[in-house]
């Protein structure tokens, strides 16, 4: 039997590298997903299952994981996982954070997996999967299948989709979680409340191993989907009354968020007083945009002061950022060629390049025309709908 597991990217409407600090940020899901199909392949060696494993494998079979959008597939034989792991029988229950030594061993299993070096930074995300299908299913053979429609690395939160799907996969193949509503007809089901917070608890502890200090932000929101207020680990949903429309420019700046999350701390730690007021200063943004997005506004005067008002807080939360010292040139080039037009923008995401956000009150074509001239890509995305799905095939 094959799961399927989908799991949403999401922009941060305000407050990022702030909420690491403890100050409150707003997100949103978007309809650009990662899906991870896994299939557990027969365990014991017995004559009859036998046959499908190699004889280097001692018979036993191997983990696989076939990134599909980069054309590369990795493999562990069990052995191996056994030998460098030790005998794991797999865990349903809410996660342990991944130990030094078990990180230290998972490093060495990357050993002779031919990463090309132009995409080293893949071994970040093996890392976290063999983190997530080891704790969770021990040593089993199975194939995972990951495709994703996320640009990998831009401030669109690839790296929790990757742990969300992940370990919606994995714990659905366990039977720590089953599908809980949807409707009959419908192929992609919901997960209940208990059973996404303890996909959140996984995803989380893999965001750990990508990002060094997570907020826990992105695992969150791609998995609860929706728009979400999130403080020190609270999330509040924000029932936003009028769709919010952005139009998201990747600049293609590559970038990672790690290093930006620990250059923030840096800077933090040489100027304490001066960054508290600025995270300060972001936390107030976010809970007036919090307040504003919820506010019902059933007439056009009143979206459109709606509007201004968002238009403000996320030029303000721009300025912070930069403060923060994570802008980039070619985001100045946006909000530059945004700014033409009367439109404002923020990066998204732990910025250095990557992802863009502008507040479009009705679709510009004339904007994405003009920033798609300069080599970037646009994306229209649908913002605040669902988080994590699944389906059993
Ligand atoms: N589909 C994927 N397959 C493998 N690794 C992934 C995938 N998506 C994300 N990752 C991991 O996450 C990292 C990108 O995460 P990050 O720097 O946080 O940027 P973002 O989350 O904004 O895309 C990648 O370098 C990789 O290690
Ligand atoms: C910078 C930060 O606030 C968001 C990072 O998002 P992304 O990985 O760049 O999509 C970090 C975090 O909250 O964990
Ligand atoms: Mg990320």
């Amino acid at each position: 039997m094959e799961v399927r597991a989908r799991a949403p990217g999401k922009i941060i409407l305000a407050g990022e590298h702030a909420v690491v600090h403890g100050s409150a940020a707003v997100a949103a899901a978007i309809d650009l997903y990662t899906t991870s199909s896994l299939r557990l392949l027969p365990e014991a060696l017995t004559p009859a299952t036998s046959f499908c494993y190699a004889e280097e494998d001692g018979g036993a079979g191997a983990v696989e994981l076939d990134l599909r959008d980069s054309a590369l597939v990795f493999s562990w034989p069990c052995s191996r996982l056994r030998g460098a792991l030790g005998e794991l029988s797999g865990k349903a229950g809410a996660p342990a954070p991944c130990s030094p030594d078990k990180l230290a061993a998972i490093a060495k299993l990357m050993e002779g997996q031919e990463i090309p070096e132009a995409k080293i930074w893949l071994s970040a995300g093996l890392s976290a999967f063999l983190y997530l299908y080891t704790s969770i299913l021990g040593c089993r053979p199975g194939k995972t299948v990951v495709i994703s429609d996320l640009p990998i690395g831009a401030g669109l939160g690839s790296s929790a989709a990757f742990c969300v799907s992940m370990s919606g996969a994995l714990l659905t193949a366990s039977g720590a979680v089953g599908t809980g509503r949807g409707s009959g007809a419908e192929e992609w089901q919901l997960f209940g409340k208990d059973d996404l917070e303890l996909v959140n608890q996984w995803a989380f502890q893999g965001e750990k191993i990508i990002h060094g200090k997570p907020s826990g932000i992105d695992n969150s929101v791609s998995t609860f989907g929706s728009m979400i207020k999130f403080k020190k680990g609270e999330l509040t949903n924000l029932r936003s009354r009028n769709p919010v429309k952005m139009l998201i420019t990747d600049t293609r700046v590559g970038r990672n968020t790690k290093a930006l999350v620990a250059g923030v701390s840096e800077r933090a730690s040489r100027h304490p007083d001066a960054t508290a007021s600025v995270f300060n200063a972001v936390n107030s943004i976010s809970e007036e945009l919090s307040s504003i997005v919820e506010l019902a506004a059933e007439d056009e005067i009143a979206i459109t002061s709606k509007e201004d008002k968002l238009a403000e807080l996320m030029e303000m939360n721009q300025g912070l950022l930069q403060c923060m010292g994570v802008s980039h040139s070619s985001i100045e080039t946006v909000l530059r060629t945004s700014l033409k037009y009367s439109l404002v923008s923020k990066l998204t995401g732990a910025g250095g390049g990557g992802c863009v956000l502008t507040l479009i009150p009705t679709l510009l074509e004339k904007v994405a025309t003009e920033l798609e001239s300069y080599g970037f890509r646009c994306f229209k995305v649908e913002v605040g709908g669902r988080g994590l799905q699944v389906c059993r095939g």
